[in-house]
Order: structure tokens, then C-alpha cells, then sequence
């Protein structure tokens, strides 16, 4: 007999989630290409029905493709699965690791069956994406509300979901210690130029989303108190710790833009692109420029064409120094960081919570275990809501009358 379970059990007001004796943690990512033939069928899985133009997906491949149809995202999600298990063995802490992707083999529904037929049943989720908004939080809970719709593990297996970690010590410093890096690699540069007194500026740059999207992001009651959206809220905070953090940041220009915008051109996005803005930089007297990618967890496809590609070769061409900031990847700070977030949901074998207290070091954190409300609510085309995980209003597992 299946066992029934109330997802909207267990949790406190303040959205945060009383402790469980979890089994599993499901490492939940975006997946990629392993191969030129994976490319094609990969683009159709991660636009299917939200209308990106041809071109745009012509364009996407040719980025894998220079790559032997290769992200490389799988590989560094393959490295911090690894990392994250030798932690928790480290720590004494039993709890195998799933990884299962939205676009890309391992899929999630398949790495869900898998972890139920090795008897898993209470599951903790880390997701990829460190901020609030649709791709980064909503999309990755919709992903499990289907999943176990559609493998028919509804009933059996609770998965519950980290909370997202822009907030976070783990997040933030391994950008911490790059910027101080960098800074001194652009100053180098300018110094062999002959420009040793040559303005610097620090570039911090996200993913570009659908202004929809973004002013979608969050619970409303947070949205209502803010002057601009939360997504773009978020990352301002985040640059705003990360600055305040580093000496040699002082009196640094500094701005956040974004990158990587798709969907129709008549469909408003996040702007300034990184590009556009470069070029603006470069006209008001800018010599160099410290790029940091504030919306990624790792170095992938993203990272290396539009940033490590396209906006190194716009600042080639505008005469601008140029330096990117490494993602936290498998950085110490990063791997120990996230499983001490994984320690504040799991209950010992004395019955006690592993770790007491939230660790939050920007401003907006900590964010809830449990999503609000209509949290970065999103219709399908039909106009209906999809079936979610981990939020107050979550019907996926809740026992039908
Ligand atoms: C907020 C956000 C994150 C960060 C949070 C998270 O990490 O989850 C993220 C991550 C990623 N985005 C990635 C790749 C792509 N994103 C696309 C399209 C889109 N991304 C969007 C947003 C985000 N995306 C949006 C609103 C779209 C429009 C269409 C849609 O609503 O889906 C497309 C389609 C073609 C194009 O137009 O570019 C591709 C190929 C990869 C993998 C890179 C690799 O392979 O190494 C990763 C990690
Ligand atoms: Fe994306």
C-alpha cells in the first residue's frame, strides 16, 4: 500500500521547513548536449512551446557545436555531485545523491523512478539556480510536480526543496575572492598597456529574463515593498555584499547588466545587454573591465560563449582590458557552504536538527524552504498553473478525497 503524505504539513510561519529525517538529496539541474546529436534534440526540450525563433536556436547550436556538441555543464554537475558526497561522508552524514536534469539525460523522471526503486521516499531537492524567478526556482518545482505526476510516485515519494541560495555565504564568497583576483589581473593588464592609472569597472552580470518573468519573481508580499523588481532586487544585493566585502573594489564604478537574452524581439527582457553596456563603458572613459557572473553556479555554455567569447570580444574591440570572475564550481567555500544549508533541514539520529540557525549574509535572505503563495507564478499557454512541489499552494502528493 502507498503511503499518503500533506505537503502543506510541517513547516512554520516564516515559510521555514521543521526538520525531516530526509533519505535522498536530488541534485536538480538544466542538463546539455553530450554530443552533436544531442544538440538539436536538446534546444526542442529546453524552448519547447515557448516560442524562441529558429534563429535564435540556430545560433544557440552553433555554441555547442564549436564545442563537439559539448556543454560542459554536466560535467562540472557530475564534480559538485562528487564534492557534495565526499562533504556529507566527511561530516558523518549518510544521504546518497541523485542528479536529474529538466533537459537532458539523466532526466529527472527517469533519476526519480531510479531513487524510489532503491526505497528513497523523503526527498530534499537542491536545485541549480540561486534566485528567485520562474527558471531559477518555480520552473525546477514544477519539474518534480510533473515528474511525479507523470511516473506515478506522487503518493510515494515527498520531495521537498532547498531553499535558493543568492543569500548565502557558500554563494557569494567564492565571488568574494575572484573579484580580488581579477581586479589584480586588469590592473596588470592596464600596467603593461602603459595605463597603470586606467579606469577600472566592475561588471556584474546576470541572466536576461522576460520582464514578466522578473516582475513575477517572488511572493507578493515581498514584491509589493520593493521599488523594482525582486529578481533584479536580488542580484543588486548580492553585488552590493560582494563590493562591500573586497578593499580594492573602492571607489569602483560598478553596474549590474545581463546577458543571453532569447525569445521575440518584441518581447520586452531585462536590458541593458552586457554588450550594449560595454560599449557605453567604453565611450565614457573606461580602460578595463572586471566581469562577474552573479547568476550562475558554474562555468558553463553561457558563461563560456556569451561572456568568455562575445563580450571578451567586444572589449577586444573596443580596446577594453577584460577579466571574468570564476563561478563558485566545487570551490570549498561553495561545496561546505551548501551542505551546511542541507544540515538546517535534516534531522540526526538523536532526533535534533543538525544545524541550528539560518545562515544569510545578503540582504533578502534567508528565503523561505516553503514557497509563498503564487510564488514567481507562471500560466502554461492553456492558462492553467503546472502541478508543483515545495509552496503552500503545492497540490503534488496531497491524499484525493
Ligand atoms: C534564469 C535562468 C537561468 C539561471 C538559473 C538556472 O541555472 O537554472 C538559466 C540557466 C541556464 N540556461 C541554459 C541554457 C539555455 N537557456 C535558454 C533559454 C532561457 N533561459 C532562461 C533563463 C535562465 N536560464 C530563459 C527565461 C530562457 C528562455 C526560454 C525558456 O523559458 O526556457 C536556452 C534556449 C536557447 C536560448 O535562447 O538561449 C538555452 C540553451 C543553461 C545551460 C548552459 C549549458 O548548456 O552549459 C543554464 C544553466
Ligand atoms: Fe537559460
Amino acid at each position: 500500500m502507498s503511503q499518503s503524505f500533506d505537503p502543506r504539513q510541517g513547516y512554520d510561519q516564516n515559510g521555514r521547513m521543521i526538520p525531516k529525517a530526509y533519505d535522498a538529496l536530488l541534485l536538480a539541474s538544466f542538463g546539455g548536449p553530450e554530443g552533436q546529436d544531442d544538440v538539436l534534440p536538446f534546444l526542442r526540450n529546453v524552448t519547447g512551446g515557448r516560442g524562441i525563433p529558429d534563429e535564435r536556436l540556430e545560433e544557440v547550436a552553433v555554441h555547442y557545436r564549436k564545442n563537439g556538441g559539448i556543454s560542459p555543464i554536466n560535467e562540472q554537475n557530475r564534480a559538485l555531485k562528487a564534492a557534495l558526497e565526499s562533504e556529507l561522508a566527511g561530516r558523518g552524514i549518510n544521504l546518497p545523491i541523485y542528479w536529474g536534469n529538466r533537459n537532458w539525460h539523466p532526466f529527472v523522471n527517469d533519476t526519480l523512478k531510479q531513487l524510489a526503486d532503491d526505497g528513497h521516499r523523503k526527498v530534499l531537492m537542491l536545485g541549480t539556480g540561486a534566485y528567485a524567478g520562474y527558471s531559477a526556482c518555480r520552473q525546477y518545482r514544477e519539474d518534480l510536480g510533473m515528474g511525479l505526476l507523470a511516473t506515478g510516485l506522487d503518493h510515494e515519494v515527498e520531495v521537498d526543496k532547498l531553499r535558493q541560495f543568492f543569500d548565502t555565504p557558500a554563494f557569494v564568497q567564492p565571488f568574494v575572492q575572484g573579484l580580488r583576483q581579477s581586479l589584480a589581473s586588469v590592473r596588470t593588464q592596464l600596467e603593461a598597456a602603459g595605463k597603470a592609472e586606467g579606469e577600472i569597472k566592475i561588471v556584474f552580470v546576470t541572466h536576461s529574463i522576460p520582464l514578466s518573468d522578473a516582475n513575477a519573481a517572488g511572493p507578493e508580499e515581498i514584491r509589493a515593498a520593493q521599488s523594482e523588481n525582486l529578481y533584479t532586487v536580488q542580484h543588486r544585493a548580492v553585488a552590493q555584499y560582494i563590493l562591500s566585502q573586497v578593499q580594492e573594489a573602492a571607489g569602483l564604478e560598478h553596474s549590474l547588466v545581463y546577458q543571453s537574452r532569447s525569445g521575440a524581439p518584441h518581447t520586452p527582457w531585462l536590458e541593458p545587454d552586457i554588450n550594449d553596456a560595454l560599449q557605453a563603458d567604453a565611450a565614457a572613459g573606461v580602460d578595463g573591465v572586471v566581469v562577474v557572473p552573479i547568476g550562475f553556479i558554474s562555468d558553463h555554455m553561457e558563461v563560456l560563449w556569451d561572456l568568455d567569447t562575445e563580450a571578451k570580444d567586444t572589449c577586444a574591440e573596443l580596446g577594453l582590458a577584460f577579466d571574468r570572475v570564476a563561478t563558485p564550481g566545487t570551490h570549498q567555500a561553495f561545496v561546505s557552504g551548501l551542505v551546511d544549508l542541507i544540515e538546517e533541514r535534516l534531522l540526526g539520529a538523536d532526533g535534533k536538527a543538525l544545524r541550528e540557525g539560518r545562515q544569510s549574509v545578503v540582504a533578502g535572505g534567508p528565503w523561505f524552504d516553503v514557497c509563498r503563495p503564487g510564488c514567481c507564478e507562471k500560466r502554461a499557454l492553456d492558462g492553467t498553473l503546472r502541478p508543483t512541489i515545495a509552496a503552500v499552494d503545492s497540490e503534488v502528493g496531497v491524499p484525493q478525497a
